[in-house]
């Protein structure tokens, strides 16, 4: 292909490498991560922790229980150690995470166009850029067509500026008045241009002035869970304050000790604290994203996942989402004496097979056929593909010739402007034809004028390409519709493409809404009917992306939680609007979009999205049935230690500080994360999400199942005591129920309809924690010195009875209190091989 005369033949490999060498990488400074003391002091000054601290010294010092502070100690210390170790996997995945999504730039090496991370440009590289990229360094321009970049961030200007090529004059002058300069961060919002790059990384106007990014932030579950962890640890220090204050006056009465008062406030706050619910709920997203990234779906904002999750309708692109976006052309209809293919190559911004798939397509086959454009011939003005004009322009003139303008486009935008004649309605006449067989049809004219925007065009030719269908298309369509989810194709082309694609893909359901259709209805009364027939439309064709953002508000209006999907710079609006916005990484997605949309896909396809849907739902459900583990224990454990002051005031405490750390930290917390990784039985698709993660039928769940299982305990204790054993032989009754109730919790809270349903045992990672976890109890309880620092002896038999009736006992007690949803007749989720069939948003079957 020709090269314009303008274009510069760029660095070679070899330059640009001994400059990388020389000048560094093209990035701003990052700061480093913390160090490990760092990092384990903020894990200290945690505020559970401190409480932690108290309890261990107070137990030391002044209960001078030297064996039970130093385990509480102990335990603090392996707190530290995981939540540091936790901290520093999660650093790194998020980091795994931004190479993965690194940003690219298009240089010219070698005389050849090539896409390299933009952390590899160097001074002197030719880059090109387009709409919807981000500037990749300080560049001074070469060539701009109609070139517009958004400087906002460095300007503070938030009207775009237009750009143009650098006279030999050299710049100067404020940033917002350098009009021949790139600045790397800004964003092209318009047209495209060739520059050389002046300069990079810190010394860019960006890295000047830039401070180092702030990166990591908690997403609002983590924070809302913080909160929730903190708001309970005050509950319980002042739930602690108000025993000791009653227990003060038992003391005064002699009816007990002041150590004893303490002991039993530490071992409430304790008991009340869900020491592993933040470290259990960040592993599970950490891991949710790492797992989400293995397939294809990169999560640039972590609430994105719960939002996939929640899902009910996919408004998707065609092309490169429905079919492979490969286009190649399959038939032309060719105006006689006009030379098409020469007029295919001209009005083109390919180079190199890289550019607009509609642009490569039309090279490959121009040049298939031998076409060349004729030797020295110069483009002297461009107008870039647009999406809202659907059409493409350039002026070029021959040496010595006259300018001659070339556009090409949507037929109907063409034919406006082509001159009326036997020729333009026969080519009109064609569309329709080439549109029903699924091809995306392009019209070609030319005028010999240097006016962009002339009409009385002289027609070439129609050219139409073929687009192949995604072989997983047709399945993440009928998956999605298994699972109620509604999918939407929205697309610039022709109604008549639309509709072949979508009755191939199995999108339906709905009528073929076109754009001017929507059009018509822009006035007043009509607006409601315009919302109306946008929520129903199976199919939106030939509609501008404005109308994308449209749809996401009439379909949230609607209550639906809408997941877009978008490549180009103008999608950026409607991404960000949509609950879940989904752009493209690589070549076929422009930086703006990945930038606004919360979630990144690396191929595309809409199967990568359902399946990503897939990982939300199981993620959430995983989540939920985390909380209500951990929540429910806890709530158990306060019940007992509270009934346990006031039913048994021999004992002080059914469960001494030691135990319930035991308890809380290293036996709830190995299940619990488990329960983050779990794969429940049956497609996770079919998991719809009910209510929020501690809305009020979930607290009330956790409420009536914590007071079924601390009465199953508090049974068991009373009877021990009934037998006459010894002190330390009740609380360790009380332990080895209290735990062998929770770990059948654990079977309770994933199930979807009944516990130890269909197919429960599916899902290794929660069989194997509860194993061991039950394993490591029955360990410290018979062997005597292993239990000794946790004040555990060996029960006879009977012990072990009560407790295994505990757990048998808490699934039939638990399981009435399975939300009503089951009397709503939504729960048939539980059967991979009977999805749910109704399609109704946010209705059907929830979980737990
Ligand atoms: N490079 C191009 N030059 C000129 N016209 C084009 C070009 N690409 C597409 N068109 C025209 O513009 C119309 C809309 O294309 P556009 O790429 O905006 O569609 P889209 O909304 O991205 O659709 P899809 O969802 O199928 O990707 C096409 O039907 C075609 O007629």
């Amino acid at each position: 292909m020709e090269i314009s005369v303008r274009e510069p033949a760029g660095l070679s490999e070899k330059a640009a490498s001994e400059r990388l060498a020389e000048y560094g990488a093209n990035e701003l400074p990052r700061p480093r991560p913390p160090r490990l003391p760092v990092r384990a002091a903020r894990q200290l000054a945690d505020p559970m922790s401190i409480l932690l601290l108290i309890a261990g010294l107070v137990t030391l010092v002044v209960l001078g229980e030297v064996a039970e502070g130093a385990a509480i100690l102990t335990i603090l210390l392996v707190n530290v150690v995981i939540g540091v170790s936790q901290e520093a996997k999660a650093d790194h995945a998020v980091r795994a995470l931004r190479t993965l999504t690194a940003p690219m730039a298009k240089v010219v090496r070698d005389g050849v166009v090539r896409r390299i991370p933009a952390a590899e440009v160097v001074p002197g590289d030719a880059v090109r850029v387009a709409a919807g990229d981000r500037v990749p360094a300080d560049a001074r321009l070469l060539r701009a067509d109609a070139l517009g970049v958004d400087e906002s961030m460095l300007t503070g200007e938030s009207l775009s500026s237009d750009k143009r090529a650098a006279h030999a004059d050299g710049a100067g002058g404020t940033l917002a008045d350098r009009r021949d300069e790139l600045f790397a961060g800004t964003l092209v919002v318009r047209g495209s241009g060739v520059a050389e790059v002046t300069r990079t990384g810190a010394r860019t106007e960006m890295g000047r002035i830039a401070s180092a990014l702030g990166g990591g932030a908690k997403g609002p579950l983590a924070v809302e869970l913080a909160q929730v962890s903190r708001r309970i640890g005050l509950v319980a220090l002042l739930a602690g304050v108000v025993m000791i204050l009653i227990g003060l006056g038992r003391v005064q009465r002699g009816d007990a000790t002041l150590l004893d008062v303490i002991l039993a406030g530490v071992a409430l706050a304790i008991a009340a604290v869900p020491e592993s619910l933040a470290a259990a709920v960040t592993t599970a997203l950490a891991l949710g994203s790492q797992r989400m990234a293995a397939l294809g779906v990169i999560v640039r904002r972590l609430p994105a996942i719960e939002a996939l999750g929640a899902t009910t309708v996919i408004a998707t692109d065609k092309t490169g989402t429905l079919t492979t976006g490969h286009l190649t052309v399959s038939d032309q209809v060719t105006v006689s004496g006009s030379d098409l293919w020469r007029a295919a190559l001209r009005c083109n911004d390919a180079r190199d097979g890289l550019g607009d798939a509609v642009d490569v397509a039309l090279a490959v086959a121009a040049e298939r056929r031998g076409v060349r454009l004729p030797p020295g011939e110069e483009r002297l003005a461009a107008r870039p593909f647009d999406a809202e004009t659907r059409s493409m322009g350039v002026i070029t003139a021959a040496p010595g010739g006259g300018p001659l303008l070339t556009v090409k486009g949507a037929p109907e935008v063409m034919f406006a402007r082509c001159v009326p004649g036997p020729e333009t309605e026969r080519l009109a006449r064609a569309v329709s034809g080439l549109a029903d067989r699924g091809l995306r049809v392009l019209a070609l004219a030319d005028k010999h004028t240097d006016d962009l925007d002339a009409a009385g065009l002289r027609p070439l030719g129609l050219v139409a390409l073929s687009d192949e269908i995604r072989l997983t298309a047709a399945r993440a369509v009928a998956d999605c519709r298994a699972a109620g989810i509604r999918v939407v194709m929205v697309t610039g082309d022709h109604a008549g493409t639309a509709r072949a694609i979508a009755e191939e893909v199995g999108v339906g359901g709905g009528p073929v809404v076109t754009g001017a259709e929507l059009q018509a209805l822009a006035e007043g009364d009509e607006r409601a009917k315009r919302s109306a027939r946008l929520r129903e439309a199976a199919v939106l064709a030939r509609v501008d992306p404005a109308t994308k953002l449209e749809l996401v508000r009439a379909l949230r209006e609607d209550g639906q939680v809408v997941a877009m999907t978008g490549d180009g710079v103008n999608d950026a609006p409607a991404l960000r609007n949509a609950d879940v916005g989904v752009a493209m990484a690589g070549e076929e997605g422009t930086d703006v979009a990945r930038e606004a949309a919360s979630v990144v896909v690396t191929n595309g396809d809409l199967g990568t999205i359902v399946a990503g849907v897939r990982e939300g739902r199981r993620l959430r459900h995983n989540v939920v049935s985390m909380v209500g583990y951990l929540l429910t224990g806890n709530l158990a454990e306060i019940l007992i230690v509270l009934t346990g002051l006031i039913a048994w005031p021999d004992l002080v405490v059914p469960l001494l500080p030691v135990q319930l750390l035991w308890i809380n930290l290293v036996l709830d917390g190995i299940p619990a994360i488990a329960l983050g990784v779990d794969r429940p039985a049956g497609d996770p698709l079919a998991l719809r999400p009910t209510g929020g993660l501690l809305s009020w039928p979930a607290l009330t769940r956790i409420a009536l199942r914590a007071v079924a299982v601390g009465a199953l305990v508090f049974a068991a204790v009373e009877v021990a005591r009934r037998l006459g054993w010894s002190e330390e032989q009740v609380r360790t009754q009380a332990v080895l129920a209290l735990v062998c109730a929770r770990l059948t919790l654990a079977y309770v809270v994933r199930a979807r309809r009944r516990t130890f349903e269909r197919g429960w045992w599916r899902g290794r990672s929660v069989l194997v924690a509860v194993t061991a976890t039950a394993a490591l109890q029955v360990l410290v309880t018979v062997i005597a010195a292993l239990g000794a620092p946790l004040a555990l002896v060996p029960l006879p038999p009977a012990g072990w009875a009560m407790a295994l009736g505990a757990a048998v006992l808490s699934v039939p007690v638990c399981d009435m209190v399975r939300c009503d949803r089951n009397r709503r007749g939504g729960g048939r989720a539980s059967d991979e091989s009977t999805p749910p069939r109704s399609a109704a948003p946010r209705s059907g079957s929830g979980t737990h």
